[in-house]
């Protein structure tokens, strides 16, 4: 039997984009006469659900995986994979950040990005770095990340945007964006920092004043903040930020220049790199993995080297 593709859709990722490049996708797929099997998913948590049962059943005839969707999908579909990481995922953006393309150097123009998922050799993947996270320091049963997590201020960004009520008004105009920029700028005047232990391998650290710590793979976050401008995805180590002692005013400092990486230079930011990490602060604060709320601290996060395999 032919091998074939299986393309997990999010058709509401990026404000509904995922179904508009989905149509582009499909007709080449069709134009190249391509084997594949698709499926939309219909609610948050389906795209890891697809990914499991697929896996189950066709690791043995499937080349690939290719999520069609932003950072949440992606989050959901490695999600799913469970035992069966050694089958190589595939990304085509259709989402508003689209990190995982940016950190692990994939092209954000979806006909390219097919192109080249196309015209790879999939058993010649490469191999990743992968995260593994448990909540409630190490009861809990793991989960994975691609991307990166973050504890404080973005998490409780995340976790009040998706509460609102303007976050779906925004959305049906296509300004879904501008929600979170209203959190934020809404938050920045009412988030009470938090003292935080963190322990990275074998040393441990304390840090008052605390806004968030972001632990990640890649260096870009949040739609392209470069948030550990030397985090590589192969390095077999995590890059860890821990922003403290800042003022509000600084803030805002803050966020002009993280795009360009510089934010590193201010005395309020600390970089720290490891592959076992422990994070406690001393109330719960919320968490995200790659952009989707996953609840509140404490956290342990350890590095799977070269884990996944991407197209
Ligand atoms: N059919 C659906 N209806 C509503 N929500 C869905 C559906 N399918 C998936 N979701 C949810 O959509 C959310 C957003 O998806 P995703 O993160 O891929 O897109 P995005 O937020 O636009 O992109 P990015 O994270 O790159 O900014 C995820 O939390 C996912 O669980």
């Amino acid at each position: 039997m032919e091998k074939f593709l299986i393309f997990i859709i999010n058709p509401k990722a990026g404000n509904d984009k995922g179904e508009r490049v989905w149509k582009k996708v499909k007709k080449e797929l069709m134009k190249r006469d391509i084997m594949y099997r698709s499926f939309f998913t219909q609610r948050p948590g389906h795209a890891k659900d697809l990914a499991q049962q697929m896996c189950h059943m066709h690791h043995e005839n499937m080349k690939g995986i290719v999520s069609v969707g932003g950072d949440g999908t992606i989050h959901e579909v490695i999600n799913g994979m469970g035992q069966y990481m050694n089958i190589p995922v595939g990304f085509i953006s259709a989402g508003s950040g689209n990190d995982f393309a940016r950190g692990f150097n994939l092209s954000r123009s979806p006909l390219h990005a097919l192109n080249y998922i196309l015209s790879s050799k999939f058993e010649r993947s490469r191999s990743y770095d992968l995260g593994e996270f448990r909540l409630s320091a190490r009861k809990h049963k793991p989960n994975y990340f691609s991307s990166s997590i973050g504890i404080g201020f973005d998490g409780e960004v995340a976790k009040q945007t998706n509460e609102s009520k303007y976050k779906g008004l925004l959305n049906k105009v296509g300004l879904g964006s501008l929600s979170y920029i209203f959190t934020l700028l809404n938050l920045s005047f009412k988030y009470k920092p938090f003292t935080l232990q963190i322990r990275v391998d074998n040393k441990r650290y304390v840090f008052d004043d605390v806004w968030l710590i972001a632990t990640t793979n890649i260096k870009y976050y949040g739609g392209g903040m470069k948030i550990c401008p030397e985090a590589r995805p192969n390095d077999g180590q995590f890059d860890i930020c821990v922003v403290h002692n800042l003022s509000r005013k600084k803030l805002f400092f803050l966020f002009g220049t993280v795009f360009l990486g510089l934010h590193t230079k201010m005395k309020e930011v600390t970089l720290l790199k490891g592959r076992d990490i422990e994070v406690i602060p001393d109330k719960p604060v919320t968490m995200h993995a790659d952009g989707e709320v996953i609840g509140t601290s404490p956290i342990s996060i350890k590095v799977l080297p070269k884990q996944i395999k991407v197209i």
